[in-house]
This record gives structure tokens, sequence and C-alpha cells, in this order.
């Protein structure tokens, strides 16, 4: 049976029960009325005035309705029966008009309609829902409330208490209509996937959600120009913040797990020339003219870098900042968390071309082939995957191309030789203990005027300050992120700082000396 003859099947058997409750309803009230007239009669002429007043307020109480029915709506009674039927078929006929409405909507969407459908958790997603956030109405009412953990933000107070975490409002929508470059849009958000978002902790309110853009005609074109659109919006918004991907927790796809502002390279402080020359190297290999001349020549287009260092010397900052200052987005893979080779190939499969992949402490994982036969090293457990699939995907016949891939790692020495060799590892970069240039940089950042610092002191003094802070601390001896440490408590005054740290050094350097005391004295007895 088509479609065209149920509905008209429905709509008339809706039509008859329409009139068989009207009528019904009149019938009851015609008997009601004739009832309590009839029976009023027998009792007046049975008991006689005697029980009149009986039955009376009843009869009376009927006059009343209909003379205040007919007088000031100018309603009969008896029209009660149409009203009684319409209010009861009033849900039917809306149920009514939405079915008929989904039709025909799906007949017009079948028609007029073209569409693109972009998967939750793609960045291109993220760049449509971004746009459209941006461009939403200023009075936008309906928002969805998540509790920001592990994010204190500005208020101190609340920093304080356990309990008091700030709430993040995001914009929540379903269906939206949109105007671009001259076209209508329909942007529809699928709902289940929206709330299987919102249970994600990682959830930013942005993306991960299906969508479906539609616009009328017959060619999908305005649609992707729009999507265009988002992306070239999006990219301009990569000037002021990195994406990280991370794995979801079922590890079958990468989701948005952060935004964080850019992190500007001047802010992290290491070797200067060395700097210079990773930079020089990455904006080599960005460029198109690179990418043909590799394609040309038949070299695989990949690049690799290998940060070392002791811990707390900027790896991980300086992934972030090279992200920011190419604009790109960062995907991080979290080796022990991946279940199979397998697994390991559909992840960096799943990974766009243009992007920095960050694989951290790549040490903790596997120290060397001999080593990952072993179940367990350093009582870690470890992971499932193997170091030659990791290699595959790295360097193999099936690897993606025009990405960078940065490995941090502590211990250098510890990995496998077929990790570190070029092709897979193509520049290795030493971050170490600070050094006194770059403490009197960190000191003049840190009581900049530019970064809102406010002093009576001009730029003279302060870089008089920063100098003889830095005269006091030794070259190579302290790691950047225990002095940053000590930046964090005497952020008020440089003058406390510079006149402080003289202390603060030789403790840290008693410490770092009894800590090697201990590993000397542990490998003793271990041997
Ligand atoms: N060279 C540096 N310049 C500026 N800040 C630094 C530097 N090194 C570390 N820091 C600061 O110290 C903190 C830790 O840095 P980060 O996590 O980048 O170090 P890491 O070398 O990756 O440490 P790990 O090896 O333990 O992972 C960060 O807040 C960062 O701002």
């Amino acid at each position: 049976m088509s479609d065209g003859k149920r509905m008209f099947d429905w709509f008339a058997l809706h039509v008859v029960r329409f009139y068989c409750l009207r009528r019904l309803t009149m019938m009851w009230l015609d008997n009601m009325i004739s009832y309590t007239r009839r029976d009023m009669a027998h009792h007046i002429h049975a008991g006689g005035v005697a029980s009149r007043p009986l039955l009376e307020p009843c009869f009376q109480g009927f006059v009343l309705i209909r003379e205040v029915l007919s007088r000031c709506l100018e309603l009969d009674i008896t029209q009660i029966g149409s009203i009684v039927a319409i209010a009861g078929v009033l849900p039917t006929a809306w149920r009514f008009l939405r079915r008929t409405w989904d039709e025909a909507y799906a007949w017009i969407r079948h028609c007029f309609l073209a569409s693109v459908t972009i998967p939750g958790g793609d960045p291109l997603n993220r760049s449509v829902v971004e746009w459209i956030l941006a461009n939403r109405p200023r009075n936008y009412r309906s928002f969805t409330g998540l509790t920001e953990v592990g994010n204190v933000g500005i208020d101190r107070a609340a920093a304080l208490k356990k309990t008091q975490h700030p709430v993040r409002y995001c914009p929540h929508w379903d269906t939206r209509w949109l105007w671009c470059n001259g076209n209508a849009f329909l942007v529809v958000r699928s709902s289940d996937s929206h709330n299987v978002s919102l249970s994600n902790p990682n959830y930013d309110g942005i993306g991960g959600e299906e969508l479906t853009i539609s616009c009328f005609g017959w060619s999908a074109e305005p649609v992707k120009q729009f999507i265009k659109a988002c992306r070239d919006y999006a990219e301009t918004q990569t000037q002021f913040f990195v994406i990280i991907y991370s794995r979801d927790r079922y590890g079958l796809a990468w989701q948005p797990k952060a935004r964080k502002p850019i992190r500007l390279l001047d802010t992290v402080h290491f070797d200067n020339k060395i700097k210079q020359e990773l930079l020089a190297d990455i904006r080599n290999y960005l460029d198109p003219r690179t990418q043909k001349r590799y394609q040309t020549r038949s070299m695989p287009y990949r690049r690799g870098y290998l940060f070392y260092g002791p811990p707390g010397t900027g790896k991980s900052s300086l992934s972030l900042a090279i992200a920011g200052e190419f604009g790109l987005d960062l995907y991080e893979v979290k080796i022990p968390s991946v279940a199979t080779d397998a697994d390991l190939e559909q992840m960096f499969q799943d990974i766009p071309p243009k992007c920095v992949v960050l694989l951290e402490d790549i040490d903790a994982v596997w120290m060397d082939r001999s080593n990952s036969q072993k179940n367990v090293h350093d009582g870690q457990p470890l992971p499932n995957c193997t170091l030659s699939g990791l290699l595959n995907v790295l360097d193999g016949v099936g690897s993606q191309e025009g990405r960078i891939v940065i490995m941090t790692t502590n211990r250098l020495e510890a990995l496998d030789s077929a990790l570190v060799r070029p092709g897979r590892i193509d520049m290795k970069v030493y971050l170490g203990n600070i050094s006194q240039k770059s403490s009197k940089e960190m000191f003049l950042r840190m009581f900049s005027p530019d970064l809102g610092f406010k002093s009576c002191l001009d730029m003279n003094e302060i870089d008089n300050l920063a100098t003889e802070f830095a005269n006091q601390i030794p070259d190579d001896k302290i790691t950047p992120s225990s002095l940053q440490g000590f930046f964090q408590q005497h952020l008020d005054s440089p003058y406390e700082a510079a006149s402080l740290i003289g202390g603060w050094v030789k403790e840290e350097l008693a410490k770092n000396s009894d800590k090697e005391f201990e590993v000397i004295t542990g490998n003793e007895n271990e041997s």
C-alpha cells in the first residue's frame, strides 16, 4: 500500500472517530437534560411541593450553565459536544500534523536538499561547530552546563576549595538554520552522539557529534563552500589555540581533549642556536615545495624529532609551542594504552597528514628490543603493542606521510637504535638544565610589564635585577621547571626574587647532590 493511501485511510478513520465522539457526547448531554426534567416532573407530580427543592438545584444548575454559555460565549450547550469532541481528537490531530510534516520534510529533503554528513570527532566537525558558535545570536539562551574539573581558572578562592570547581556553559543546539555566502543552510546535530559526548569527561563542548549540513538545491557545492569557510575560520583561530587530540576511552576514535592557548616559543628557554635550527628545519619541511621535491625524488615525506634531556626541561612544552607556532593540531599517542599493533596502525591511519604526533616518554615503554620480550619493565607492565609495530607505523610501507612526529625521552641511551635511526628521527634536540642566559630571560619574562606585571621599576632596572639574579644561578645545574617553581612563589616582587635566589639555589644543589648520592649507593647495593 502506498504512503498516500495509508495516510488517507488514517485521516478518514480519525474524521469518523471525531463525528462519533461528537454525536455520543451530544446524546449524553441531551439525555442528561431530559432525564433531569422528567425526573423532576415525576417528583413534583408524585411528592408535590415537598420533593421539588431536592431536584430543583440540579435542574437550575443546568439552566444557569446554559444561560451563562449562551449569554457570555454565545454558545449553545449542545455545542459543548463539538468542543469535547474537538478536544478529544486534538492530540491525534497534532500527531497527524507532525507525521505529515515528517513525511513532507523527508520528501523535500529527498527532492530539494543536498547534504553533507560529518562524523563526530573529525577535525572538520570541530571547525563547523566553532563557526556556528562564533556566529550565534548575542542573546542565545540555551546552554549545557559542564563542571570544569582540573581547571580552576582565575577564581583563586575557588581553587582553594576542593568542592568548588567552576562551571562552563557551552551553547546547546540541535538544529540550526544559518545564512552564509548568500545561501541558507540547515545544520542538524545528532542528539544520540551529543548525549554520548556529554558523558565523556574530556568533552569541551565543541564538536564530537555527527553533523548533517544541508542546503537547497541539487548540488552539494554550496555546503562544501560553507565547510571551507568554516575551515578558514578555524585556521585563523589556531593562531590563538592548539587543539590537543587523544584517543577516546574506548580507543576507537580521536577526540579533541583540550584547547590550549598557544605557548610562544620565546617562553621555552634553551640554547637559542639549536632553537633556530629546529625552527628552520620544520619550516623547511612544511614548505609545499619541499613536499614536491620529496615526491619527485621518491623520498618518504616525513620528519621525526627526538627531544631528550632530564625531566622538567621543557620537552612537552616545546612540542606544544611548535604546534602553536606552525598552526598545527597535536595528537597525543599513549603507547601503554594501545591494545594491539593493529590498533596502533589504525590510530596512525586516522591521524590527518598535517599535524604534530607526540609520543611522550618513549623510554618508559621499551628500552631496547632485547628487553621488549620481558613482561615487566621498571615495575610497569609492558604495552600490548610491540616495538616493531611502532617502527612500522613510523616508517613502514603503509605509513602515512606529511606529519611531524615528536618523541620525548629522559634516557636517550636506553632507546632502541632502530627507533632513533634517520628516517624515523631526523633531528635530536637536547634540552638541559638552565643556563645563566636562559635564567635571565626567564626573569625578564616573569616581570615584564608587557605581561601585566605592574611595578614602579622601569625596564632598565628590571634588566639590572635580572642580571643580578642570573649571576647567582650556576650554569646547567637547575632544571627550568624548578626555577619556574621558585618564580611562582615570588611573582609579586622582582626584588624579593633577586635577593632570595642565592639561598634557594644552595638548597636545590644540596638536594640534587643528596639524590645523586642515593642513586650511587643504590647502584652499589644492587651490584
Ligand atoms: N626550558 C624551559 N623553559 C621554560 N619553561 C620550562 C622549561 N622547561 C620546563 N619548563 C616549565 O616546567 C614545567 C614542566 O615542563 P615540561 O613538562 O615541558 O618538561 P618535560 O621535559 O616534558 O618533563 P618530563 O620529562 O618530566 O615530561 C612546565 O610548566 C614548563 O613551563
